[in-house]
């Protein structure tokens, strides 16, 4: 067991809270098909259409794109796992319609809720970092394998809200937010490139190598890692 202290812990969502399947697998099916009569249902909705916009943009294609096209376009990056923007907004959107009607459950790995409850309990603030828009997470955590966990966060962040995960100055942003020093921070994430950025900025990190997961065997260098949050107790300082 490690000992580490701190006033936040900043939680990535993907590989870290949940088996990556459940986003790749579970979450993707679900939007894929629904992304077309998503954008016709909703054409006055700014959201929806300040999208569909920048779709056109990044996508290269003309302003005269129809739905199908972008449609296309949205297929192409969601099979590259590409985590733009635009595509996570509406796909935030759709989760969000899919977990209120009962469509959609959130699976966490079992060591999840007892570490994030404790770090709540003993006074720590806890907060998101995810390329899922923030939509998207507060639905994703409003019905779980282990219930209604929103009420644990304190606030949740995105690339819109905050940058690209893998860029230093991101993190600079959501300390900024949090109003805390960032050696006060724990980020925990399964990614090496993300805990990087965020050593840069002067945070604690911690590598969720999982097993089974796919950084499982990754070099985790100067980052802590363990295989659950099991292996790791955060305290104030
Ligand atoms: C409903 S939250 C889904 C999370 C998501 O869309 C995603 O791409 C996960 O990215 P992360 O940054 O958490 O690895
Ligand atoms: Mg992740």
């Amino acid at each position: 067991m490690t000992a580490l202290t701190a006033r936040w812990v900043v939680v990535d969502i993907e590989g870290t809270l949940t088996p990556t399947s459940q986003v790749h697998v579970v979450l993707y099916d679900y939007a894929r098909p629904r992304l077309g009569p998503w954008i016709d249902a909703h054409p006055s909705d700014p959201v929806v259409t300040e999208a569909v916009a920048q779709i056109r943009s990044l996508g290269g294609l003309p302003e005269t794109a129809g739905t199908a096209e972008i449609v296309s376009v949205l297929h192409g990056w969601m099979d590259a796992d590409q985590k733009i923007a635009p595509l996570k907004t509406l796909q935030g959107l759709i989760w969000q319609r899919g977990y209120a009607e009962g469509d959609l459950v959130t699976e966490l790995f079992p060591d999840v809720v007892p570490a994030l409850r404790s770090w709540h309990d003993k006074g720590l603030d806890l907060a998101v970092f995810s390329s899922g828009s923030v939509a998207g997470q507060v639905a994703a955590f409003s019905r779980t394998t282990d219930g209604d966990i929103t009420s644990l966060f304190a606030t949740h962040f995105d690339t819109v809200n905050a940058g690209p995960k893998r860029e230093a100055p991101s993190y600079r942003a959501i300390a900024s937010a949090l109003g805390a020093a960032a050696a006060e921070i724990v980020f925990c994430s399964d990614v090496p490139a993300e805990l990087d950025a965020a050593r840069a900025d002067g945070w604690q990190t911690v590598g969720l190598a999982r097993p089974g997961e796919p950084f499982a065997d990754a070099d985790f260098g100067p980052h802590l890692a363990v295989r659950t949050f099991a292996e790791v107790s955060v305290d104030l300082p």
